[in-house]
């Protein structure tokens, strides 16, 4: 069985996109595949080093008016359709899949021209863009969320969860811990901005070492984003901070084994995609969050409240962050134990742990019809 999958820019998408690959590889070990991605996306390092096969077509996403370089953008989406007519043409998938942003737009619609079976599955409570065009085209849709359904086509849409990498629900504390040279019996903090990170939250992070760095009882680990990184050790060094002398605080510009990391830790300080918050919830991770405003239609703050209603997370708006704001919630939760394990539990209770599956076996179906 041939099947191709798209799915690009940022973390969000992509990490949905390999776990829907390994499910289906542990159904159909045969099955080859072929990842469709661009050139700038961070696909472009995630894929190839997950041992893939990977090709790209050419496209950007669009700006919201007319604009001279629109009309360019259009002229390429054009040909980014026609090299992804000629992959499809080449690879022959019985099946192909597509987990969002603009990368999948030209694969997806081509498939489906050529009336080969298609599935995108959309993460978010409110779906993007492109999502949204390509349901009117697609075989199936596999949502993330229930609140997503009402947007596509009801004999279409499928509510299954967002996959989360097996690795998320496997990995052990000590192992996590000993990967990080951190001590699995402390209690630690595991904090990220996403995929791309976020510079909110790293600058109030600097406030938040600053104190925790007197109080090595608690651990944390920052992951800044490959472009915070440099930014955040300057901060801390002018806030006074020497990072090498505070063994209990890791600061990381990306991590390629977050599973290893979310099994070590209590409380986590995120932004609200909800690839993140679906790995959280199957791990029972409970959580400080502060959803990005500029997602599309704010759907981060979507994500986040569904969280907080449910007890699992408390929410922190972009527009209110402060050192001081975030060290008084991580304070609060830190030193009331019930209060995290009744997080904690919340938080499972919203997991999918079965999502991959179901959507592996989604995808198998329309493949055989
Ligand atoms: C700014 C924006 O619009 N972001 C969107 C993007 O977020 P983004 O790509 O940040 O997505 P998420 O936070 O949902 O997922 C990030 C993924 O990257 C992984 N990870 C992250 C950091 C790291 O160092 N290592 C690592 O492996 C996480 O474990 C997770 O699997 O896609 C999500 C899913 O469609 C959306 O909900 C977000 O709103």
């Amino acid at each position: 069985m041939n099947i191709i999958v798209s799915g690009g820019g940022t973390g969000g998408h992509i990490y949905p996109a390999i776990t829907i690959i390994r499910t289906i590889q542990q159904k159909v070990p045969d099955a080859r595949f072929l990842y469709v991605g661009t050139k700038r996306g961070l696909e472009a390092d995630i894929i190839p080093k997950e041992g893939l096969p990977f090709t790209t077509v050419d496209i950007q996403g669009f700006e919201r008016h007319l604009t001279a370089d629109n009309i360019l953008r259009a002229g390429r989406a054009m040909v980014g359709v026609a090299k992804a007519t000629r992959i499809v043409h080449k690879f022959k998938p019985d099946v192909v899949i597509g987990t969002g942003g603009y990368v999948c737009g030209p694969i997806l619609l081509a498939a489906s021209l050529m009336h080969i079976p298609t599935l995108i599955q959309e993460q978010n409570v409110v779906p993007g863009i492109t999502n949204k065009i390509l349901s009117k085209f697609v075989t199936k849709i596999a949502a993330g969320t229930e609140e997503a359904m009402k947007h596509f086509p009801a004999d279409k849409v499928v509510f299954t969860g967002n996959p989360i990498r097996s690795e998320v629900l496997s990995a052990q504390r000590e192992q996590g811990a000993a990967s990080f040279g951190l001590d699995p019996k402390k209690l630690t903090v595991l904090v990220s901005g996403g995929s791309r990170g976020a510079r909110a939250i790293n600058l109030a992070m600097i406030g938040v070492i600053k104190n925790a760095a007197a109080h090595p009882e608690v651990q944390f680990l920052h992951v800044t984003g490959k472009r915070g990184y440099e930014p955040v050790l300057k901060g801390l060094e002018e806030a006074g901070v020497d990072l090498t002398a505070c063994p209990h605080i890791l600061v990381k510009p990306y991590l390629y084994n977050m599973p290893q990391a979310m099994a070590m830790a209590d409380l986590a300080i995120f932004r609200a995609g909800a690839t993140g918050l679906a790995e959280l919830t199957a791990r029972g991770i409970p959580a400080i969050l502060i959803p990005y405003p500029y997602a599309a239609e704010n759907h981060q703050e979507h994500n986040a409240r569904a969280l907080e209603e449910a007890g699992a997370a408390r929410m922190i708006l972009d527009r209110e962050l402060t050192p001081e704001r975030l060290s008084s919630v991580l304070t609060e939760l830190l030193s009331e134990p019930d209060k995290l394990q009744a997080m904690a539990k919340a938080s499972r209770a919203m997991g999918r742990p079965q999502a991959a599956s179901d959507i592996a076996d989604l995808v198998l179906d329309i493949a055989k019809k």
